[in-house]
């Protein structure tokens, strides 16, 4: 679906963005992660056909954007990371206002704005003023007008920066709807475990480089390598990590009042006999599993920890 190519994007001498290379296949939430300045606004607002890279190529459905902005446009729905000013405005007014720039008429705008402000749970915000919305609904409102025109892609640019968590959890359902009516959708944030929780599949960008990218579980499945484990212990600890510390094929990563992390080199059978042993050397074995990881340490561990919470 969306196809990025050896993309560089250069200020001055400055390059924001290098060789970056990414699939989307249809039907993805894609999140892109990275510390400020990483990059993420620069790629989407290339993407969106907002700036022109120095090189590279972007295309969607197959469709080069850079040859053929205006169909592209019509293809994507933008989320910016800002919302403007509307004095004035009335939420009905503001679709309005954004369908008219897509050439719609007012019947075809009428057709769809009723359905999309029920979607974003904004229906009974018609009649009030766009700048009295709280952060929540302005964003909401941000995603119904980017999708007036039916866009197969829908962008957001760091759409839960400001908001609260009732907010939050809002936007992140309405998202997986989206995505569950085919939408195909890519997300940046630097909120790292929101992403884990709603995407299937993130790049993590780092000095304008994408150090990282895949589906989420394989994602960290490759930084971890799936060797990790926790070893939870009852009673003394000593004999247990002494145990462990000798064992040719792991390395214990760190020790907790009750539990010790490792990470290893062992097939499941030797796993098994790791635990036997243990427990016939007295070692009272009250839990041993499989260290998920979670995209916090992932993340710290590939851009060296420049992680920048909101
Ligand atoms: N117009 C510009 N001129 C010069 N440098 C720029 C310009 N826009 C961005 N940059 C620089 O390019 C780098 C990437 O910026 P970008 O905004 O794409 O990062 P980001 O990952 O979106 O960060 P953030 O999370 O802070 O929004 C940063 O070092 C930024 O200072």
């Amino acid at each position: 679906m969306l196809q990025i190519s050896h993309l560089y994007k250069n200020y001055g001498k400055f390059q924001a963005v290098r060789d970056l290379n990414l699939h989307v296949p249809k039907g993805d939430l894609f999140g892109f992660v990275g510390p400020n300045g990483a990059g993420k606004t620069t790629t989407i607002r290339m993407v969106c056909g907002l700036m022109p890279p120095t090189e590279g190529t972007i295309t969607i459905h197959g469709v080069d954007a850079l040859l053929h902005p205006k169909e592209i446009k019509k293809q994507i729905g933008y989320v910016p990371d800002f919302f403007g000013v509307y004095d004035n405005l009335k939420v009905s007014e503001y679709m309005d206002f954004y369908g008219s720039m897509y050439r719609m008429t007012s019947r075809e705008i009428a057709a769809v704005s009723n359905d999309l402000l029920e979607l974003v749970n904004l229906s009974d915000k018609k009649e009030v003023y766009v700048d009295t919305l709280s952060r929540g609904m302005k964003q909401r409102l941000c995603v119904a007008r980017a999708l007036i025109h039916n866009p197969s892609l829908l962008v957001l640019d760091e759409p839960n920066s400001g908001l609260d968590p009732r907010a939050r959890v809002e936007m992140k359902e309405l998202l997986q709807n989206l995505r569950s009516m085919g939408k195909t959708i890519v997300i940046s944030s630097h909120i790292l475990s929101e992403l884990a929780e709603m995407c299937n599949s993130i790049g993590i960008m780092d000095h304008g480089k994408l150090v990282e990218a895949g589906n989420i579980e394989d994602v960290m499945e490759h930084v971890f390598g799936g060797n990790r484990i926790v070893v939870s212990v009852h009673g003394e600890m000593e004999p247990a990590v002494r145990m462990l510390k000798e064992h040719p094929q792991i390395r214990v990563e760190s020790v907790g009042e009750k539990e010790i992390h490792i990470s290893h080199a062992m097939k499941e059978e030797e796993i098994a006999q790791l635990i036997a042993q243990m427990i016939q050397n007295g070692i009272i074995v009250t839990g041993f599993y499989k260290e998920e990881g979670n995209l916090e340490s992932l993340f710290m561990q590939l851009t060296g920890g420049q992680e920048d919470e909101n």
